[in-house]
């Protein structure tokens, strides 16, 4: 029988989805290049980073001090990234851990992604030429 997951409440948890959701995302075919050639991430740096924003946004612990905008917008990412990104993110979730919290992460994510994909799309009315 497959062992019955708990829900998302530490330190340690935030850790293990940190560090599972990257580990597939180096293995994600169209993910891997953006963070590895394109961004060239130093993961020892970036990894303690996220552990720090997962733990902002979820235990509350206000560790984050960042502003994340600035990272993505010089990167080529655009709807499908963000799908995949969300995809992976969800995956690593739902093996992980299961109960409230857990579908806390999956909303958190899918609502700071739409915010950040928003941001970083053209906007139409742009091309009218009205500033
Ligand atoms: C297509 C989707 C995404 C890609 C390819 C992507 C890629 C990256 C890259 C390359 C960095 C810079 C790492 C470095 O400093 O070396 C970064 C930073 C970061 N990303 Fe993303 N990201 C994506 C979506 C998201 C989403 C949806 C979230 C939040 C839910 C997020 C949260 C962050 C945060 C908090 C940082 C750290 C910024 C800092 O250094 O303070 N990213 N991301």
């Amino acid at each position: 029988m497959a062992p019955s997951s708990s829900d998302l409440h530490s330190e340690a948890d935030i850790v293990r989805l940190v560090d599972t959701f990257y580990a597939r995302v180096n293995e994600d075919a169209l993910l891997r290049p953006i963070f590895n050639d394109v961004a060239r991430v130093d993961w020892a740096a970036h990894l303690p980073t996220m552990y720090d924003f997962w733990s902002s946004v979820l235990l509350g612990t206000s560790r984050y001090k960042g502003r994340p905008m600035a990272k993505h917008f010089p990167l080529p990412i655009a709807a499908e990234h963000f799908r995949q990104w969300l995809a992976l993110f969800y995956a690593s979730v739902d093996e992980l851990f299961a109960g409230p919290k857990a579908t806390e992460a999956k909303l958190k994510a899918q609502n700071i992604g739409a915010m950040f994909e928003h941001r970083m799309t053209p906007n139409p009315l742009s091309l009218l030429g009205n500033q």
